[in-house]
């Protein structure tokens, strides 16, 4: 469950160049929903997603993951409960080491830092299986170093290892973004399976109003730092990318009468 309470953030106060990037935002997820995230640029969007894994900090309001208030977490205690899957496929995954060991600190990040076991016969196997999923025959690339996979590869693997410890939150920032059609589908349809057979809580920021309309169970639409539309149930359901699109006109032509 996320709760996102009364969130303010604004950067240069008081100067010329004032942004409010969070004006007052209230967000409620429940547990094991999957709410899609869009919006135009600059809407907030990002800075929502840094203020709930906590690389920002707010200027007040309160960020609730399961209950926990954890707005004076830092981000590296919060990681151990959210997990967070980024545009670019080079941010989410160690170059230099291999796809197992990758997994393997993926699985460390939520555990205590004294356990420490190390790449056991039993975690290989669990490894193996968990990369099976995507179809991208990594299960048998466990030995290769990262640097050498393709964007789509080193993505996908991202995404199994933020998933992997069962998050109580689960962000994904763009996450298809910077992939080609296919394999924006291939890591699409792996992020539903594994949302859907974890009920993982699920915050997903996207421009591409197809993966709106088709994945989730709630469209929300940031505009000037606050939710301005919840689309859901039957609704959502029946949304098409034009009506959402329209949404954003809806937005283009109040903005062109006020100017
Ligand atoms: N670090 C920063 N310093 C100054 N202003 C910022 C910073 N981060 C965000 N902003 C401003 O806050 C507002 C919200 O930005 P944010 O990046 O959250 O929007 P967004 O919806 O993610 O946009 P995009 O779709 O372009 O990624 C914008 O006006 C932006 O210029």
């Amino acid at each position: 469950m996320l709760e996102i309470r009364s969130a303010q953030k604004t950067f240069y106060r008081g100067q010329a160049d004032e942004k409010v990037a969070l004006d007052g935002l209230n967000l409620k997820l429940g547990t094991g929903e999957f709410g899609v995230v869009i919006g135009s640029n600059g809407a907030g969007k990002s800075s929502m997603l840094n203020a709930v894994s906590g690389s920002l900090s707010l200027d007040s309001g309160q960020i609730l993951v399961n209950g926990d208030d954890v707005s004076g977490l830092p981000v590296h205690k919060r990681a151990m409960r959210l997990a967070r899957v980024f545009q670019d496929p080079m941010k989410g995954t160690a170059a230099s080491m291999t796809v197992a060991e990758n997994m393997l600190l993926a699985d460390l990040r939520s555990k205590k830092r004294s356990l420490r076991p190390g790449l056991t016969n039993t975690r290989i196997a669990t490894y193996r299986e968990r990369l099976s999923l995507l179809g991208l025959g990594l299960e048998n690339r466990l030995d290769t170093r990262v640097e050498l996979l393709s964007g789509g590869q080193r993505q996908s693997l991202s995404l199994i290892m933020a998933v992997g410890g069962s998050p109580d939150l689960l962000l994904l920032d763009e996450h298809t973004a910077a992939l080609d059609p296919r394999t924006a589908d291939i890591v699409m349809a792996a992020t539903v399976r594994a949302v859907e057979q974890l009920k993982l809580t699920t915050l997903m920021v996207t421009h591409n109003m197809q993966h709106a309309v088709d994945f989730g169970h709630r469209v929300i639409m940031l505009d000037a730092g606050r939710v301005r539309l919840e689309i859901a149930g039957d609704e959502k359901a029946n949304i098409t990318v034009p009506d959402l699109i329209g949404h954003f006109a809806v937005k283009t032509d109040r903005m062109l009468l006020a100017s």
